[in-house]
């Protein structure tokens, strides 16, 4: 029996990860109404019930109306924000004046904005005051999703009742959410994740072998450990779906586009001329350098994130870069 909460559920966002949550909350017995930027997509979704551009071979369901008009969202009763982070701000501005603030909004984008290195549920709170925000995070292949395929998350919400009750609105048979009340570890993990499988397709482009990406995820955990505790995140989240979980598809998963990302930077083609050439987002690239800068507030170290960076940003030659994280002075595991 469907949950009778959050019958409307609003997405905006229509790429592959909107347009999958959308199938899945049409799944869950929800009427969807899912805004996408591109006018193209809307006809798409509308007319040929498809998502050609973003999320080809799936049939959307009569019950997704899709849009260009942020203000029919305004009366879904949850809006689910999937759109990349670096816009998140943005569009979340937009829906100020058009959402009612006892509208929750759940954050579902994987990043921290640039501009002022905040976490995404900060940036988003500064746009639409008044609202509840959560997060949705975890190990989710938006096509697998799609498929129907088995898949847990996570469902952060500062309010328990609030994420049982989203938990509930949203969970079908093969789409399982469990909740917490740790929104800045489930923001903080899916952001890091996406940096470390980048690192984890340099070692697959540069043909490091099996352990070194071992090396490199669980040393990369440790990272976002770190800064995770330093920000006031809790471990047990960090270990959970949107931590660990994530971090351990992405780096291994071959549909990953971060670490697809890094594994071309492995093989020698420049980051800015790979993503010149793809339509999608690979969130990590812009992560990066903030996490180098947040690391940097926190006095925390994050080698493999900072090395990310300097492959990606400043131009640091590969080779020379592996060579210094090996070299670094010998320490203890936990330090
Ligand atoms: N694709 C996936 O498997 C998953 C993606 N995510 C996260 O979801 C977020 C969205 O990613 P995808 O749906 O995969 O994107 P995508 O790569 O499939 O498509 C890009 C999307 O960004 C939109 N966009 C670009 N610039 C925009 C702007 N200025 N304002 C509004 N929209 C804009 C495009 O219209 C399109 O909907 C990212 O943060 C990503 O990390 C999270 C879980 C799974
Ligand atoms: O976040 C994701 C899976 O959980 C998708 O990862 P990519 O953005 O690297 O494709």
């Amino acid at each position: 029996m469907p949950s009778s909460l959050y019958a409307h559920v609003g997405i905006v966002g229509g790429g592959a990860w909107g347009t999958a949550l959308a199938l899945t909350a049409q799944r869950a017995g929800r009427q969807v109404t899912l805004w996408a930027l591109e006018p193209e997509v809307v006809d798409d979704i509308n007319t040929a019930r498809r998502n050609q551009r973003y999320l080809p071979g799936h049939t959307i369901a009569a019950g997704i109306t899709a849009t260009s008009a942020l203000a029919d969202l305004a009366s879904c009763d949850v809006v689910l924000l999937v759109t990349p982070a670096q816009a998140s701000g943005a569009v979340a501005r937009q829906l100020a004046p058009l959402v009612p603030a006892t509208v929750p909004i759940v954050v579902c984008a994987k990043g921290i904005e640039a501009a002022a290195a905040k976490l995404m549920p900060a940036v988003v709170s500064d746009a639409l005051p008044g609202h509840s925000i959560s997060m949705l995070s975890g190990p989710t292949f938006a096509e697998e999703v799609a498929q129907g395929l088995p898949t847990a998350v996570t469902l952060a919400s500062p309010d328990r009742a609030l994420g049982e009750a989203l938990a509930h609105a949203l969970r079908t048979p093969t789409f399982r959410p469990y909740w917490t009340d740790d929104v800045t570890g489930v923001a903080l993990g899916g952001a890091i994740k996406n940096v470390l499988a980048i690192a984890c397709g340099v070692v697959e482009g540069r043909k490091l072998g099996d352990n070194a990406r071992a090396a490199v995820l669980t040393r990369g955990f440790a990272e976002m450990a770190r800064l995770g505790l330093a920000m006031g995140a809790r471990l047990e989240t960090l270990a959970g779906l949107a931590g660990l979980g994530d971090l351990t598809l992405t780096c291994n998963g071959p549909l990953s586009r971060n670490r697809s990302l890094g594994v071309a930077v492995g093989q020698g083609i420049k980051a800015a001329d790979f993503l010149a050439g793809r339509s999608s987002v690979a969130e990590g690239f812009h992560t990066a350098p903030i996490v180098q800068a947040l690391a940097a507030r926190h006095q925390v170290e994050m080698p493999i994130c900072a090395a990310v960076a300097a492959l990606l940003h400043d131009g640091a030659d590969i080779d020379d870069t592996i060579r210094a994280l090996l070299a670094r002075p010998l320490k203890g595991e936990g330090e």
